[in-house]
């Protein structure tokens, strides 16, 4: 099949990559040129795992890339990857997606065959329909149903697994509200469907854009649980990740995402809850116990900190930050721990010098004054303490490193570094 993506950022790229990896012949088309060219070039233009290797293999054969809409003629079936990032009332803000569909409208006029329209963005019930469905009535002149439609197809995979996400679904979920939209999405995931025991769920536009949201929030709402026991837990000398091992037996409950630490950022979980609280808020529902999770996820970064000035005033002291991506395998710092923790550490009056494998030129944008070292050993060398903020698994692998502090002070957000002899330790659960 021929499909187009709007928007080559990480779901789009990604789309992108493993479509064409499927058989499919994929046009990647994104505003940003540096991205288009890298994209041609067969290069990656985030730090995901496999992904390079799909780009080189694809790109200038089943993978192009352009700047230019009119590439979507050639192709059956576009695919809408444009952020919906968060207003300040963290309603999502639609604006990137209305923008990019009446673009798209507007390429599609002259187009004469049929022509759908997939939302992969995450987007609050009602926006498929209500929203992009008569931009692309008005822009293309055409009636939904006769020549153009519409379908939401949201994305599940998460930053640093995306390819085998995108590969190796729990589920794949289909919204359309029409046969012949819901039989082109059928064909088009077929080559990674077939033959499998991956659940495909066909529901309607509504129910897709709502499943999103509630995988999200009940993933978000499952980790500050953890962390609300956790907190309880230290409070107690109980170990929390023993209560975690033991309880994820229970197969209601599961053994994934109860990691308890200094909580949970990135691009989709902070914007996903607070937008679907907004969305209840518009309707009229006041969705208590999601902000209670919010309310317990804004609290970690500062229990982290509580736990430190227990052990040492780091007013005009070195203070090593390791890690700084949101979570490991990622340069994204997007609503990342690491910000909180860092803003704490600058209100304190501490020489904050952080460290991270992939994520310091990111970092180094949001937080120019910081200083930044190049391996987690020159971090530590001399500070008087160390928060522990992403779980990289080289942080496990620490060891006499440790010796080179002025005070070696560990305070761990996510149980990564190894208890040692002569090392200050406190977990922030355990
Ligand atoms: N990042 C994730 O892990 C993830 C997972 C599932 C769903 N989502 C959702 O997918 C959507 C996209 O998220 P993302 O993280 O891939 O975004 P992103 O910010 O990484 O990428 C968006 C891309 O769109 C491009 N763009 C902006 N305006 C454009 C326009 N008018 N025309 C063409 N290109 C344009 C940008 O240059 C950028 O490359 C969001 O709704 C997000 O909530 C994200
Ligand atoms: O037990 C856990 C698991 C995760 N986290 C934190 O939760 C955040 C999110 O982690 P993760 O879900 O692995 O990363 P994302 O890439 O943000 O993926 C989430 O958000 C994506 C965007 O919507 C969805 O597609 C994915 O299904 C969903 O897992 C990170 O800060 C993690 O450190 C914890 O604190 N404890």
């Amino acid at each position: 099949m021929n499909v187009s993506i709007i928007g080559s950022g990480y779901v789009g790229t990604t789309l992108a990559a493993c479509l064409a990896d499927l058989g499919h012949t994929v046009t990647a088309i994104d505003i940003d040129e540096s991205i288009v060219e890298r994209l041609n070039a067969g290069e990656a233009p985030i730090h995901e795992p496999g992904l390079a290797d799909l780009l080189a293999e694809h790109a200038g054969t089943r993978l192009t890339a352009t700047t230019s809409y009119d590439a979507v003629r050639d192709t059956d079936v576009t695919f809408i990857a444009l952020p919906t990032p968060s207003r300040d009332d963290g309603s999502i803000d639609t604006s990137l997606v209305e923008k990019g569909t009446e673009s798209l409208g507007e390429a599609l006029r002259e187009k004469s065959s049929p022509h759908l329209v997939v939302v992969k963005s995450t987007v609050v019930p009602g926006t498929t329909a209500e929203r992009v469905g008569p931009i692309l009535e008005e822009t293309t002149g055409k009636t939904l149903g006769d020549g153009i439609d519409v379908a939401m197809n949201p994305e599940f995979l998460r930053e640093g697994h995306a390819v085998l996400d995108f590969l190796d679904p729990d589920k794949v979920v289909l919204g359309a509200e029409n046969d012949e939209a819901l039989a082109t999405l059928r064909e088009l995931y077929r080559p990674l469907t077939d033959g499998t025991d991956i659940p495909v769920v066909e529901t309607g536009l509504r129910e897709a854009e709502m499943i999103k949201y509630a995988n999200n929030a009940f993933l978000a709402t499952k980790i500050s649980l953890m962390n609300e026991l956790g907190n309880i837990c230290k409070e107690y000398g109980v170990d929390a990740y023993e209560v975690a091992d033991a309880i994820g037996l229970d197969e209601r409950i599961g053994s994934q995402f109860l990691a308890s630490g200094v909580g949970w950022g990135g691009s989709c979980f902070p914007k996903d809850v607070a937008a679907l609280i907004a969305a209840a808020d518009t309707a009229g529902y006041d969705a208590e116990l999601l902000k209670a999770a919010v309310g317990v996820n804004d609290r970690q970064p500062k229990r982290l900190l509580a736990l430190l000035d227990d052990h040492v005033d780091v007013s005009d002291k070195r203070v090593a930050v390791l890690g700084l991506a949101f979570k490991p395998g990622t340069d994204d710092i997007r609503e990342s721990r690491a910000i909180p923790v860092i803003e704490g550490l600058l209100d304190r009056g501490a020489d904050v010098v952080g460290y991270d494998p992939v994520a310091t030129d990111r970092m180094r944008e949001r937080f120019p004054d910081v200083e930044y070292a190049d391996s987690a050993a020159d971090a530590l060398r001399d500070a008087h303490a160390a928060v522990v903020v992403t779980d990289w698994d080289e942080f496990a692998a620490l060891d006499d490193e440790f010796d080179a502090m002025a005070r070696p002070i560990v305070v761990d957000g996510r149980r990564i570094v190894e208890r040692r002899e002569g090392l200050t330790y406190e977990g922030l659960t355990w």
